[in-house]
């Protein structure tokens, strides 16, 4: 809702909307100027700070002719390209996150949209998905379709997101592109100036063309292995090194599958939150009544599976309210090989934002106690907050620490310690989906460098008998077995514990570990390992 003054045409607020701070109520300025200009003073001072401005803060009117989740979108992808953003920043995460965004709309293009209402939110959601994903394949086809390189090279950031946006919505969602090309337009033309709409509709215009043709300008898979892997970057838009890693462990058409995984539209599920007394049923009870498509989960019995709807069920508050948790069941089958059992001590020693501990938490039915491990101070008050929304802080204590100083000075040894490392992220690509452009080859070997020391560290703190569990979210078999072979050779305390007892044999791996594959199992990719320390060997590396 919004404040609105329907006043004289002569004050310049004529039609000012404050959309962000509703007052439950509208108001007419009265005519006479002279002896009611205090009075004007006095209601427009009252209708600001009602909607939480400073007076002197300038409010822009409201522009009604461009769409406001294009005008949304392009600036979320411009803070995502300038790194000050994720693709999901939308969502329920931050209390003021759309307004922030919002009032970052308003200073990039200089003027105001309406509120986005649940269709526009979905909206943006989808187009700064697809086009953080689908980026490479959509600036190849800019480029070609500019008359220079150097158009392309120094075109500014805004017209260039506004051209991926257009580019996106008739190559990938293949919405009517002659509307598509006006919408454009227009944004180009209010946020930047009518030079800039004028080549939107060139541009745009001529892939409109191609498309209709069938001859878009895409380049052909053929010549050497690393010929091929630069098209394939190209058609399925990842960074060249990628395609190369998976096209050498996967082969070419696994490559393909797993590469088209990442790019389709990203599936959520719920875990219940059995803390808070709700069961399975409750949670499918409340989506029926949302009307959000669902079903349960064939691997784990606390999760339902969300195909769409997500934003319906953050929208009514089930999150908030503490009923469910968003995690994915490759996160859950992680927690099943620690296998959590009440009167057990856990330390979670990466711990934060704590979507595992939470669930090892609630496993412990409130017997027992969970140490909450991390290095992000940010990211571990929102695992306390959480912890205490789920009633789970009475089991658990979170440990602002560098894991490798903590099991230094602590003599505490604990039943089980779950290392869930630092990583690539290269399993959960169709959630986070800018996180492709951010990662390189040499980000890669520093973390297997991180994920050594973590695992010494946390060893640590593995009492005699106890079990280590080392986790990542990436497929990739440098940071996952071949970091536990490394682990071993310098632990022999340590042996491997098949994890065929904890999780359905489709997830187990002939080495005894545990391994979700995207492509096969529909759920992030993920790894664990589940080792056990001897009762009397000790290495005297590890000893204190
Ligand atoms: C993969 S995330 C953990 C996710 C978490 N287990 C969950 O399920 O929500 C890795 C975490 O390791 C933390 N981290 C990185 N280096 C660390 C260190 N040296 N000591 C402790 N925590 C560290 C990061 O801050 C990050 O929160």
């Amino acid at each position: 809702m919004a404040i609105s003054f329907a006043s004289s045409s002569s004050s310049p607020f004529s039609t000012l909307s404050l959309s962000r701070k509703p007052l439950p109520f509208s108001c007419s300025l009265p005519k006479s100027p002279i002896k009611t200009k205090k009075f004007n003073a006095r209601i427009i001072a009252f209708a600001y700070k009602a909607a939480g401005l400073k007076s002197k803060q300038k409010i822009q009117k409201i522009n009604e002719e461009v769409s406001p989740h294009r005008a949304v979108s392009a600036v979320r992808l411009l803070r995502i390209e300038q790194g000050g953003a994720f693709a999901d920043l939308l969502s329920e995460k931050g209390r003021g996150a759309a307004e922030n965004e919002m009032a970052y709309v308003e200073r990039t293009l200089g003027f105001r949209t309406r509120d986005l209402e649940d269709r526009d939110l979905r909206l943006v959601t989808d187009i700064v998905g697809g086009a953080v994903r689908w980026r490479r394949l959509l600036d190849h086809l800019i480029l070609s379709l500019c008359h220079e390189e150097r158009t392309f090279r120094e075109m500014e950031p805004l017209l260039l997101q506004i051209l991926r946006i257009g580019f996106f919505e008739i190559v990938k969602l293949a919405m009517p592109p002659y509307a598509v090309v006006d919408e454009n337009v227009r944004l180009a033309k209010v946020a930047l100036r009518p030079g800039a709409g004028n080549m939107v509709n060139g541009i745009l215009r001529k892939l409109v063309l191609l498309k209709e043709t069938n001859s878009l300008p895409l380049p052909k898979i053929e010549g050497d292995a690393r010929a091929q892997a630069r098209a394939l970057a190209v058609i399925h838009s990842h960074p060249v090194w990628m395609v190369r890693r998976w096209t050498n462990f996967l082969g070419q058409e696994e490559a393909i599958k797993l590469m088209n995984w990442n790019n389709g539209d990203p599936r959520f599920c719920l875990r219940v939150n059995t803390s808070r007394g709700y069961t399975r049923t409750d949670l499918v009870e409340k989506l029926e009544m949302l009307k959000v498509p669902h079903e349960p989960s064939p691997c784990m019995d606390d999760f339902v599976r969300v195909q769409t709807g997500l934003q319906t069920v953050i929208q009514a508050g089930l999150l908030r309210e503490g009923v469910c948790s968003v995690q994915d069941e490759s996160a859950g089958l992680v927690v099943s090989v620690v296998d959590p059992q009440p009167g057990e001590t856990i330390v979670d020693c990466c711990a934060a934002p704590g979507g595992k501990t939470l669930y090892m938490a609630s496993r412990l039915r409130g017997q027992g106690m969970v140490v909450a491990i991390d290095l992000n101070k940010g990211r571990l008050r929102i695992l306390k907050e959480t912890s205490k929304l789920h009633n789970l802080d009475g089991v658990i204590t979170a440990i602002h620490s560098d894991l490798r100083l903590y099991s230094e000075k602590t003599n505490l040894k604990f039943d089980k310690v779950l290392l869930d490392a630092p990583c690539s992220g290269l399993g959960v690509l169709s959630k986070r989906a800018d996180l492709r452009w951010n990662r390189s080859l040499e980000d890669l070997e520093q973390l297997m460098d991180l994920q050594d020391e973590l695992l010494h560290a946390a060893s640590r703190l593995v009492k005699p008998g106890g079990i280590l569990v080392y986790s990542t979210c990436s497929i990739d078999p440098e940071e996952n077995e071949e970091r536990i072979v490394t682990f071993l050779r310098r632990h022999p305390e340590f042996a491997i514990d098949p994890v065929d007892r904890y999780v359905p044999p489709d997830f187990t791996t002939k080495e005894g570990f545990y391994r979700s594959n995207p492509v096969k199992h529909s759920i992030d990719g993920s790894f664990a390992a589940r080792l056990v320390r001897s009762l009397n060997q000790e290495n005297p590396a590890t000893k204190k």
